[in-house]
């Protein structure tokens, strides 16, 4: 199906509108957006057989999403590890929802992995979800993220990768066609991709099986005025497929 795409600078002009005259708060945006996220993960890659899911977050607003979908995956029957290895820790909202993962009993790694050990966690997780930037990121990456998609390019075509509202490494408005600033070997192919809200414009160029709309939170209203294609939802999901 064919959509409307919005560009890193709407993104955030339309985040910033729904957190002041719409009313919501940056914890309900993230709930719905990590709900979406796990969701579409279980419609991909159920837990009867990827498991163990390892989830890389950053340490902005995408690694909370990748935070809560964690939350989620557990309660649909994975077990979830998440890598979070910057940690803002003046932050309520982030570190609330680390307690949540403690209670769930979520093992959340947040020191720095040696080359060896990513390698093996890598390896040992059926799937992984790359929650480490979204719509805010200008390329090129920097030290530990620049590492850890190397080591996810290794596996990019032996295991299912979700990346989260965009890939992560990838220039939100450009795509992976940015080979004058980055290195080829940070430049993902994953196999699935949940874009939040509306797809931006780098995921025209999304190559993988699987493309979810997620973040079911706009109203028609509000589409309407930023010219934003809302594709109907199935029922009740919180994701729709788009590449079908
Ligand atoms: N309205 C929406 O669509 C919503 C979006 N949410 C999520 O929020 C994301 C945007 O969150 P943020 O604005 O916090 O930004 P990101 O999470 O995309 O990234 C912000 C962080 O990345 C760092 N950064 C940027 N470029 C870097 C580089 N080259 N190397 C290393 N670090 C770099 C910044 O210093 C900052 O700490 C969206 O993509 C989406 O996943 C949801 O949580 C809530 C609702
Ligand atoms: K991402």
């Amino acid at each position: 199906m064919s959509f409307k795409v919005l560009s890193s600078t709407v993104a955030a002009a339309v985040d910033k509108e729904l957190m002041s005259t719409v009313g919501f708060s940056i914890d309900q945006l993230m709930e719905l957006a990590g709900l979406s996220v796990a969701q579409a993960v279980y419609k991909t890659y159920p837990p009867s057989t990827h498991n163990k899911v390892l989830v890389i977050c950053g340490p902005g607003n995408n690694g909370g999403d990748g935070l809560v979908a964690s939350r989620h995956l557990k309660l649909f029957g994975y077990t979830p590890t998440v890598y979070y290895p910057k940690h803002k820790s003046s932050n309520v909202l982030f570190n609330n929802l680390l307690t949540q993962l403690k209670t769930f009993k979520i093992d959340v790694l947040q020191n720095e992995l040696s080359n060896s050990e990513l390698k093996s966690l890598i390896n040992e997780n059926d799937q992984i979800i790359d929650a480490i930037f979204g719509f805010s990121f200008h390329p090129p990456l920097r030290s530990p993220f620049d590492t850890i998609i190397e080591h996810l390019k290794q596996v990019e075509t032996s295991k299912p990768i979700t990346c989260v509202d965009c890939p992560t490494g990838w220039d939100v408005d450009k795509g992976p066609n940015i080979a004058d600033l980055v290195d080829a070997k940070y430049i993902l192919n994953p196999s699935s991709l949940v874009s939040l809200t509306a797809p931006k414009p780098g995921s025209k160029f999304f190559k993988g099986n699987y493309h979810y709309l997620g973040g079911r939170f706009i109203s028609k209203e509000m589409a309407q005025k930023w010219d934003i294609d809302i594709p109907n939802y199935p029922g009740v999901d919180q994701v729709v497929r788009l590449n079908i």
